[in-house]
């Protein structure tokens, strides 16, 4: 067996008949084993099809999955469906029992044939999802992000060697979704367990994964490293999954000093540099968006308007002319 061949697709299809038959088409994919995984997309491009479809919840009607090297039966062939070795969690904890404690909502899973290794477990997952105090509260008094602990953490006793998560952390409020993240990501490399999940959150994804996958129109239009990706998307779209980037055509470029050879132009507002100016008067701050440990500046320039990021907070008010210089930009 190949490294590669942990878990893989081959042309796998899956078409939703309707208006605009949409659905998942000819997708072939590796995933590599104890790495993260993230599939982004716009939304309907496919993400959670394929999802399902790598679990064995949805048959391809073309193509196949494989995982270690055995087929992986879809709902008509498995009387379960879903992949043993593998689990699935989802922005729905509806499978949670509301009114029993948290310990028993996670030790219910696990056989009754050895009460010490059932403790052991549901202990050993309390405790790497950092939640071993909450053992005894009933779920219907946690808060929501508390709740998909809860929910990840049953499919983490039953030590599946894949994770699937499905837009896991939406209901997250932020600062409990960093935390479980950073859980996640020393979950993987703890256990070595496979994680593949769906996000539409570009600063979760990037921080999470270790390879991202980006879906369009239900086809894989690239795949990269976070970082690579990041800095050099091939496509406007994956950009614009990615940051929320300035997009501009040829003329508005050449306004920001760009002579591009082709017709759209990227500019991030981390690569945009302002400097005040008295004598340039160009560009004027039209807004100054507050984001915490830096600010956001709308600038314009009649034409043209341009984001950038200004981490001197409190520089630039409402009206200041400035200079700007666009330090690096990517064209399509
Ligand atoms: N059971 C179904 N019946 C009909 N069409 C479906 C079904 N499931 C998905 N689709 C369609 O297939 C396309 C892909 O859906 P999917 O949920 O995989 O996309 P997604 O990228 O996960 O979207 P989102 O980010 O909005 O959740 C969409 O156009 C959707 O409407």
């Amino acid at each position: 067996m190949t490294e590669t061949s942990f878990l893989q697709a081959r042309g796998i299809s899956k078409i939703f008949p309707g208006v605009r038959a949409a659905g998942v088409k000819d997708i072939s994919l590796d995933i590599e084993q104890g790495k993260i995984t993230a599939i982004i997309g716009a939304s309907g491009s496919g993400k959670s099809t394929l999802l399902r479809m790598l679990f064995g919840l949805i048959s391809p009607e073309q193509g196949e999955v494989r995982f270690k090297d055995e087929r992986v039966w879809g709902p008509e062939e498995k009387l379960i469906p879903g992949h043993d070795s593998m689990k699935m969690v989802t922005q729905h904890t509806d499978d949670l029992n509301t009114f029993a404690k948290v310990w028993d909502n996670v030790a219910s899973l696990l056989p009754n044939t050895n009460l010490q290794a059932k403790k052991e477990k549901t202990e050993n997952v309390l405790t790497q999802l950092n939640m071993l105090h909450l053992a005894t509260k009933q779920v219907v008094d946690l808060s929501g992000g508390e709740r998909q602990r809860v929910a990840i953490a049953r499919a983490l006793v039953m030590q599946p060697e894949v994770l699937l998560l499905d837009e896991p952390f939406n209901q997250v409020d932020t600062s409990f979704r960093e935390g479980l993240q950073q859980d996640i990501r020393q979950i993987v490399k703890d256990t070595g367990i496979t994680v593949i999940m769906v996000s539409h959150d570009p600063a979760e994804v990037l921080s999470m994964a270790d390879e991202l996958i980006v879906l369009k129109d239900g086809e894989i239009l690239e795949k990269g490293i976070p970082k690579a990706l990041y800095a050099n998307p091939g496509y406007l779209y994956t950009a614009q999954l990615l940051t929320n980037c300035n997009v501009m055509d040829a003329a508005e470029a050449k306004a920001c000093g760009i002579n591009a050879d082709k017709s759209t132009v990227v500019v991030y507002p981390e690569w945009v540099t302002i400097t005040h100016s008295l004598t340039h008067k160009d560009w004027t701050v039209k807004q100054v968006l507050f984001k915490g440990f830096y600010e956001d500046l709308i600038l314009h320039n009649g034409h043209t308007q341009l984001r950038a990021v200004n981490q001197e907070k409190g520089k630039y008010k409402d009206g200041d002319t400035a200079n700007l210089k666009v330090k690096k930009w990517l064209e399509y």
